[in-house]
């Protein structure tokens, strides 16, 4: 049953909500990995709704950016009161969840503090360090963000100028940042709320650099909140999106801090100027890697917020006929709607799944780095890596899609699908821009050919064991499994033509980085190949693992959507395996299973459970009544408190009275 119906709905919505074949409480549980985290989210959701000082004061998109900074900031202080009675603490993703319910996408002074400002603490400072930050962080004493990209250097982190440099005989180091493009640049939060900053700054010890190393630095008076002396720092203006978060500049002169704020868990610097190596050259990188990992189920809930609004009101949009004259049709019947809107639908649900699974990893990870052991680091990394920029780019194309299946109210700030957007693509950015982090990936990829290569394939972990099979002929009796080898054929392919190509180049003479570089086309393909491959067999394999029978079936029907879409979509790469016939099979498998799915839509994302606060979209309201509301929400437009402008007495009716005489 879906659990969405009240009374006073949009009869159409109702109407597609009791077309449902599963109980919509049931499916979130698996979305969200268990029915007391489901639960939990519903109960978080309907305890803020009981809490007015919550509320949004005014819709978002009619506030001005120093208006949704204050909104945030606001809300922020309550919630910081009131969080006890809510949350579970200790819970990263209910922390989070709440943030978003009550204040939204767009931003707020904390939203780095949680993610990347307690992480690094906790994981890179010592037991010392921790006694002395942590439990102030945690109470939100103080507020931090992380500096790391400078206004000329981003994705290139060895190129950062940051200098901390060790001076022994006051045991303190000296921040400076020597020239314009050294300045940090985009950090969350650091333009006018944080007082403490993690700051990424090269390591000077005795006039020897040993690269980007993570401190502690004090930057804004803990009474004042005035910058201290040797630190600049401000905003850097208004964004694309994300208009509620203050991302900043810094600049350090001469700025010292004690030795005890290099975070020295892993690398050390003793007093009398020793160096102690880490066990692993990137640890200090494993902040992003944290970031990374929880990016694909971020990401697929982004995409979520989008399909929840647009299928939603597709469902309830008529326009144009079918076969009936004499009422129009709901847009949601067209086929090309549910093209453009269900294989979104099946990789938001993919992202999800795939997403808890790198969480999960990255979870054992920290464990195995605390315990001395990172050998998983590089396998970690090169996943995330292609994680991170296949869902990042998928999202934003399903996003924009689902905004397009609204027709013109999508394009009003109305549906807020262009925030979701905005703040959404922001992901292709940060954590690493996607080209770059897709070869890091290919790197990992390379390296794995080479071993097949030179006869070692039986060392090759499991996730690219593929890469040394030999697959030429698909029984199109077709199974998930045998699109999983439809998929594996087109990435092995495209992994060894990539890799290939390098070869040939470095063969012929040329250097090792101009190869990589005239073959980085070749190579980011074959790591998205590799990346999509990885979401569908964990796809698959999630649908195989769940026991409710009702919502096996909807998934697997779903899991159909995805594999048939996925293998067309790719179509180029199987060309040498499948034949044209086989091909208009999975086509038509894919028609087919579009119709499967349609009476399932709405339930499939009333499922997400995103409350119509967090959605903020007056197209996407769970009752479905869209016309008043778009109309309360034109009048309620602040350019409407008034019937005559400014703009107009002051500048047409004169223009108009003088074009008159
Ligand atoms: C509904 C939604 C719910 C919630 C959402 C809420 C909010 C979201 C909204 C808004 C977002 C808010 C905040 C956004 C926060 C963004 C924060 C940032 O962006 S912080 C800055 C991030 N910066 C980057 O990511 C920089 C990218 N660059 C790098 O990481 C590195 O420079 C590089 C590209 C990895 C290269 O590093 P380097 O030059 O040092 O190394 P090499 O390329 O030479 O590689 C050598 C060797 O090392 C391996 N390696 C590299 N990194 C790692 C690692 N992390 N772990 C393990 N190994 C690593 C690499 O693979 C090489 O290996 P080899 O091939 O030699 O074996
Ligand atoms: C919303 C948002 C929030 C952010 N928050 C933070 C934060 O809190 N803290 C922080 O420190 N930073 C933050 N950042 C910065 C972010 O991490 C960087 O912008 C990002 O890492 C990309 O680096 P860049 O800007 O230097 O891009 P560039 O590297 O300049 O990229 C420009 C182009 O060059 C290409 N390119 C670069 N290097 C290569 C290569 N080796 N091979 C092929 N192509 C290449 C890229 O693909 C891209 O097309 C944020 C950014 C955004 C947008």
């Amino acid at each position: 049953m879906n659990q969405s119906i009240k009374p006073g709905d949009n009869p159409d919505l109702t109407e597609e909500r009791l077309s449902g074949t599963f109980d919509t409480n049931s499916m979130a549980a698996v979305i969200y990995g268990s029915d007391k985290l489901a639960q939990r989210r519903r109960e978080i959701s309907e305890a803020v709704s009981r809490i007015p000082e919550l509320q949004d004061s005014k819709p978002c998109p009619f506030m001005t950016r120093e208006e949704k900074i204050l909104e945030g900031s606001r809300k922020s202080a309550i919630l910081n009161r009131l969080l006890p009675g809510l949350i579970d603490l200790d819970s990263f993703e209910e922390t989070v969840f709440i943030h978003q319910e009550v204040i939204g996408i767009e931003g707020h002074p904390l939203a780095l503090h949680e993610s990347l400002f307690i992480p690094p603490i906790a994981t890179q400072g010592t037991d010392e360090q921790q006694k002395k930050w942590l439990g102030r962080a945690q109470r939100r004493e103080i507020i931090g963000c992380y500096a790391q990209t400078e206004l000329g250097h981003g994705s290139n982190l060895r190129a950062l100028e940051t200098t901390a440099t060790f001076d022994i005989s006051s045991q303190e180091f000296i921040l400076n940042s020597p020239t314009i493009t050294s300045l940090k640049w985009w950090p969350g939060a650091l333009g006018k709320s944080a007082n403490w900053s993690i700051v990424i700054a090269n390591l000077i010890v005795h006039d020897k650099n040993h690269g980007p190393h993570p401190f502690m630095v004090q930057l804004r008076d803990e009474k004042s909140h005035e910058p201290l002396p040797g630190i600049t720092v401000g905003d850097i203006g208004p964004k694309m999106a994300f208009n509620g978060a203050d991302n900043g500049f810094l600049g350090f002169e001469n700025y010292r801090i004690p030795r005890e704020n290099m975070l020295m868990r892993h690398s050390k610097v003793t007093p009398d100027g020793g160096y102690i190596r880490p066990p692993h050259a990137k640890i200090g990188y494993s902040g992003m890697v944290r970031v990374r990992s929880r990016m694909a189920a971020e990401q697929g809930l982004f995409l979520a917020h989008a399909l929840t609004i647009a299928v939603r009101y597709s469902a309830i949009r008529r326009q144009g006929y079918l076969e009936d004259r004499s009422r129009e049709v709901k847009v949601l019947d067209y086929q090309t709607q549910q093209h453009r809107l269900f294989p979104s639908i099946a990789r938001a649900y993919a992202f999800i799944f795939c997403g808890f699974e790198t969480i999960r990893l990255y979870d054992q990870l920290l464990i195995d780095v605390q315990n001395g052991n990172t050998s998983g680091m590089a396998d970690l990394h090169a996943l995330t890596s292609g994680l991170k920029s296949v869902v990042t780019h998928q999202t934003g194309e399903g996003i924009e899609q689902a905004r397009m299946a609204c027709g013109g109210h999508g394009y009003s700030m109305a549906s807020y699908i262009s925030e979701i957007y905005g703040v959404a693509i922001g992901g292709c950015t940060y954590e690493g821009e996607n080209m770059v982090m897709l070869l890091q990936l290919a790197r990992y990829l390379v390296k794995s050919i080479e071993m097949i290569q030179n006869g070692k394939s039986k060392n090759l972990g499991p996730m690219v064991a593929y890469l040394a099979a030999n697959e030429s002929e698909i029984d199109l009796n077709l199974g998930p499994n045998e699109y999983l080898k439809v998929f594996q054929y087109a990435a092995r392919s495209q992994a060894w033509r990539a890799t290939e190509k390098f070869q040939k180049l470095r063969n012929s003479g040329m250097s090792k980085e101009q190869a990589w570089n005239q073959a980085s086309v070749e190579l980011t393909r074959a790591s998205r190949l590799h990346t999509r491959l990885y979401i569908m067999s964990t796809f698959i394999n999630h649908v195989g693992s769940v026991v409710d029978q009702k919502i096996k079936k909807v998934l697997i029907d779903l899991l159909n959507v995805h594999i048939t879409y996925e293998v067309m979509d790719i179509g180029i790469y199987v060309q040498g395996l499948l034949s044209s016939d086989q091909m208009d099979l999975i086509r038509n498998q894919l028609y087919v299973s579009l119709e499967t799915i349609r009476p399932n839509a709405v339930s499939l994302v009333d499922s997400f459970q995103i409350s119509d606060m967090q959605l903020r979209s007056v197209l996407g309201r769970r009752d479905g009544n869209v016309y008043e509301n778009l109309f309360k929400w034109a009048k309620s437009c602040p350019l409407n408190d008034k019937d005559v402008l400014e703009s107009v007495t002051k500048y047409l009716k004169p223009m108009m009275d003088k074009s008159k005489l």
